[in-house]
């Protein structure tokens, strides 16, 4: 993390204003980081321009009890904790994307038929630095932040080209990870942020890179039956190579180390060779079978060049990202057991993807499922300069969010004609053999205009008919959420006027005998903030009502979350 005092900010497209030395800030305890965030927010509140996406968000530590209508299960005990970008304006700077906002952590927790709501920013380093400074002071992915030009600008330049890729940020807003006993606050550099899921309150850093060689991990890590947690990250220029780094953390560690954290236990499971050493591919998720790991080489590629450059040319992160149409997506397996790559190429047409949904083996396939885009527009449409009050009539997604089914066999005749359909499974996806060996695959379309999807999570690396995600169309408002069943490509909705809900997150009933035995917990803001939010639970058979929690406070719009059961974590409110 780059010290406090080092940096100052500049947003992408500098602001005049925030050149003049006087709106510099120095020192400052607690009492004045209050002071200034009160600031801040209010701020953001009052801008008129701001729509729901861009406003900060007030944050309540303290539990507030939610209005209950209707019958939550009994069954239904534990904490659901999401994660997502809170505070967008800092003093007088603003980010320029929705996904650079501090993150701020909420939870419901649901403890004999009552609600509390909590929700409380990460106090990460780059958290305090910007309060501290009161204005952006640390790059998050769309916002640059220079250093100090009177702080021997060109020695820190060239300490951040000599170590190729500069140091990152640490607001770790995208997801929640479980590691071992902990919970951590996710985003997808090498830095994830300990909490405590109860009051959430922020504990240690940790950085992965003391522990492996990674720049960038996912945010979305898969958990093994013994809930180890295997996930991916990518390690540039490193020894002279890039690649793709699997690995695993070990869910409790030798009663004799018990003090040592299970980071000390993390093991290197495999790494795949990056095609390219400067343009490694940008991945969100990975994906799991029985016995393979799920990686897809995407040609949505980070350009490491122009990464280490780009402190120097004032550019953002999302600046080094490209998309080449013309390429190749690649296909990786990797066998569990052996951890070797399975040699022969499978591959398809060029495309874009941030989640897996599921995966499974079947009859000699691994078959799996994605939400895939044919650009990367996804990610240019969250700029706060998009997201003004008029977006939902003009801005427009060019590429809907597809979700496509791969099937491809592993085992297959080594005989089989050039030009043949090697898939043996009933499915219109194609897998055709070339004539230089590799394997041309294209995609079966399971159903349209779904985002941030989940399943049932006992049925991950299985065979399984159910998808819930958020539905969104042509813009990137979410006006409903879904229910797809992979089989019969049928969708239920939820859906009201007025409402945005969030990614749904289906939690089992403990006597679960069927997929969706259970419910679906979904956020729902409004699109009047003036009109209370709630938190919303469906059965997940038939998307019908159980019940919701209203809670009379402005909620933020979030991206990921957990659900974690009482047994696992003990519901305190007070
Ligand atoms: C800060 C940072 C990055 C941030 C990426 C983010 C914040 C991605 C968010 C993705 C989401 C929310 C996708 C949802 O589907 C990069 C590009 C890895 C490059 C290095 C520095
Ligand atoms: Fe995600």
């Amino acid at each position: 993390m780059i010290p406090c005092s080092e940096v100052f900010v500049t947003p992408e497209e500098p602001n005049p204003e925030q050149k003049d030395p006087s709106l510099a800030q120095t020192g400052g305890g607690q009492p004045r980081l209050q002071k200034r965030l009160g600031r801040a927010q209010a701020l953001g509140i009052s801008s008129e321009m701001d729509t729901l996406y861009g406003r900060n968000k007030e944050e309540h530590p303290e539990p507030i009890k939610a209005e209950v209508q209707g019958q939550l299960p009994t069954w239904l005990r534990g904490i659901l904790l999401r994660n997502g970008p809170g505070m967008h304006t800092i003093g007088d700077s603003k980010y320029n994307h929705w996904f650079d906002g501090l993150a701020l952590l909420h939870s419901f927790t649901f403890k004999n038929g009552e609600v509390y709501y909590r929700s409380k920013y990460l106090r990460s380093d780059t958290y305090n630095c910007n309060i501290e400074a009161n204005r952006i002071v640390v790059s998050e992915f769309g916002t640059m932040a220079y250093p100090d030009p009177c702080k021997n600008i060109f020695a820190k330049a060239f300490s951040y080209l000599s170590h190729t890729i500069p140091e990152f940020t640490d607001n770790c807003l995208i997801n929640i990870m479980k590691a071992g006993d902990d919970f951590y606050a996710t985003g997808e550099t090498n830095f994830i942020r300990k909490i405590n899921p109860q009051t959430l309150e922020t504990l240690e850093k940790v950085d992965y890179n003391k522990y492996v060689a990674v720049n960038l991990a996912t945010s979305h890590p898969h958990y093994d039956s013994a809930g180890n947690v295997l996930n991916m990250g990518t390690s540039i220029v490193d020894k002279g190579k890039t690649k793709y780094v699997l690995f695993k953390i070990p869910s409790s560690v030798p009663e004799k180390e018990k003090k040592k954290s299970c980071f000390k236990h993390l093991e290197v499971v495999c790494s795949i060779p990056s095609h390219s050493l400067l343009h490694p591919s940008y991945y969100h998720s990975f994906g799991l079978t029985e016995n393979y790991i799920i990686f897809i080489e995407q040609p949505f590629r980070l350009d490491i060049v122009k990464m280490a450059t780009a402190y120097i040319r004032g550019v953002n992160w999302a600046s080094c990202l490209a998309y080449n149409k013309d390429d190749k997506t690649w296909f990786h397996f990797i066998d569990r057991k052996t951890k070797k790559e399975v040699s022969t190429k499978f591959y398809t047409d060029a495309l874009v993807f941030f989640h897996h949904i599921n995966a499974y083996e079947e009859d000699g396939h691994i078959i799996f499922d994605l939400i895939a885009y044919t650009d990367n527009s996804l990610y240019d449409m969250f700029y706060l300069k998009n997201l003004d009050k008029d977006f939902e009539e003009n801005i427009k997604l060019t590429s809907i969010p597809t979700c496509k089914r791969f099937v491809v066999p592993l085992q297959y005749d080594k005989d089989a004609e050039v030009g043949s359909n090697l898939v043996r499974l009933a499915s219109t996806a194609t897998a055709v053999k070339e004539k230089d060996g590799t394997i041309y695959c294209q995609h079966e379309t399971l159903g349209e205009g779904i985002e941030l999807p989940r399943i049932n999570y006992d049925y991950n690396g299985k065979k399984y008919k159910y998808v819930f995600a958020t539905e969104v169309q042509w813009s990137p408002v979410p006006t409903k959420i879904a229910k797809l069943n992979t089989q019969t490509k049928e969708m239920i909705h939820w859906g009201q006027d007025h409402c945005w809900p969030s990614e749904p997150v289906f939690v089992p009933n403990p006597d679960a005998k069927e997929e969706d035995d259970g419910v679906v917990l979904t956020c729902v803001v409004k699109s009047d903030p003036k009109e209370a939010p709630f938190l919303l639970v469906l059965d997940a058979k038939t998307f019908t009502e159980l019940g919701r929690a209203t809670v009379n406070v402005e909620m933020h719009m979030d991206l990921h979350g957990m659900f974690i059961p009482e047994q696992v974590v003990k519901t305190e409110t007070d």
